[in-house]
């Protein structure tokens, strides 16, 4: 095992901090999002529109089952891989869980002018809808975190040594 796995709300650094925890600890990096495009050919956006979220969330599981043979590697989730019980069950076989927590209005600043994410993309009250969407899934989160980071106003880097020495500390015990 000795995997990590990053969560976290959409927007909160998952993929730029476990890029960052790759390249200092030497390990792979596995992109859940990134994966599940090279693997299906489509972007993001696309396989929402051509298939449905039902159907990408069942791609996040199989994926996470995949995963299940992985050591030593970083992983990276989606921000709705937490939804399925049946996910967050997969999440902590797979790794020591680690937690990014933004508030709304770092999350805002970051998500609603980027077009990549197809749930905020297609709202046209985005504001509205990524408060009911953080607040409904928040508790998810914090089910399964063993280590919670908070995110606002720190650098890659302090986050990344965060991490580290908190994982260390952990698997200390
Ligand atoms: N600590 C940070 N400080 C400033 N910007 C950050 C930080 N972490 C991530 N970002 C930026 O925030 C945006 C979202 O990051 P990303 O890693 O894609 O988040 P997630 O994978 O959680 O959705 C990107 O533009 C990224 O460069
Ligand atoms: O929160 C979500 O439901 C999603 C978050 C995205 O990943 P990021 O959290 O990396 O943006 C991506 O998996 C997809 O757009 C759905
Ligand atoms: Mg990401």
């Amino acid at each position: 095992m000795n995997n990590i796995v990053i969560v976290g709300f959409m927007g909160a650094g998952k993929s730029t901090i476990a890029r960052r925890l790759g390249k200092v600890l030497k390990q792979p990096v596995l992109d859940m999002d990134r994966e599940i495009v090279k693997a299906e050919g489509m972007e993001i956006n696309e396989i929402f529109a051509k298939k449905g979220e039902e159907y990408f969330r069942n791609l996040e599981t199989n994926y996470l089952i995949s995963l299940k043979e992985k050591e030593n590697c970083i992983i990276s989730t989606g921000g709705g891989t937490i939804i399925k019980e049946e996910n967050r069950r997969l999440l902590k076989e797979i790794g020591v869980v680690v937690l990014l927590q933004a508030s709304l209005a770092t999350t805002y600043k970051r998500v609603a002018n980027n077009d990549r994410r197809p749930l905020v993309n297609s709202q046209t009250n985005k504001k509205k809808y990524l408060i009911n969407l953080f607040n409904s899934r928040k508790d998810l989160y914090n089910e399964i975190a063993d280590i919670k980071i908070r995110i606002n106003h720190k650098t890659v880097n302090m986050i990344g040594d965060e991490i580290i020495k908190k994982v260390e500390r952990l698997n200390k015990c």
